[in-house]
């Protein structure tokens, strides 16, 4: 099993991601830089946070004309894995893999602290080593956090369970208090709040070491 970490210029948690599956979790992985083409070795894909090229015109709005989304829309479609956490979650629904929009959050400041977590769905390949109802502490910091999406698409959200995370107290606004959500198929996860800062006990919170493991476990086939 192997891990891949897409690094684009402005990347900023691309160490932080890569620190959290080689040094926490002890799975093999490698930086993947933007230009690359070829992916097809990775089970994995992580697409870090950060501010990728500047953050120019919207969040997430150059990164996904990006040689490597190409194989990154083609990896998800062949059922492997992708997560992407704050830019990599507004890189995801730019490029059109996961739906709705990540906007300025309400109040128009960048929003920098630990959010609680709602667990909504236990049962995707991100999810299964949580349990429904339990309350995560995350890390989250971002200025375009804030979901928004057409009424149809929260309904259809809703209906197939695809809403995974929401926020206990949603400072940015977003609809549904939604903090994370996954593609129709459940290969794809998008997710504003940061697992991999909260992995290392030394940081005193290791609530996001569950979402990992739950991706490794998937992963053996030992869900
Ligand atoms: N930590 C991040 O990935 C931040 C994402 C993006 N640059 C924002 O401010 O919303």
């Amino acid at each position: 099993m192997k891990f891949g970490v897409i690094v684009f210029p402005a990347s900023n948690c691309d160490l932080d991601s890569y620190y959290a599956i080689k040094d926490m979790m002890g799975e093999k992985v490698d930086y993947i830089w933007h230009e690359e083409e070829k992916i097809e070795e990775y089970d994995g894909i992580i697409i870090p946070g950060g501010f990728s090229y500047g953050d120019y015109l919207r969040c997430g709005a150059v990164a996904q004309f990006s040689k490597v989304m190409e194989a990154v829309k083609a990896h998800a479609e062949k059922g492997k894995l992708v997560i992407g956490i704050c830019n990599g979650f507004q890189i995801l629904t730019e490029a059109g893999l996961l739906p709705g929009a990540l906007v300025r959050n309400k109040n128009l400041k960048f929003i920098c602290g630990t959010a609680q977590l709602n667990v909504e769905n236990n049962d995707t390949a991100f999810t299964n080593k949580l349990t429904e109802g339990e309350t995560l502490r995350i890390p989250v910091a971002h200025g375009e956090g804030n979901y928004v999406a057409q009424d149809e698409v929260l309904q259809k959200l809703k209906n197939n369970r695809q809403i995974v995370l929401t926020y206990r107290d949603n400072k940015n606004g977003s609809m549904e208090d939604i903090a994370g959500i996954v593609n129709e198929q459940g290969n794809v996860l998008g997710m504003m709040p940061h697992p991999e800062r909260a992995c290392d006990p030394i940081l005193g919170n290791t609530d996001g070491r569950k979402i990992f493991e739950s991706m490794i476990a998937y992963l053996k086939g030992g869900r």
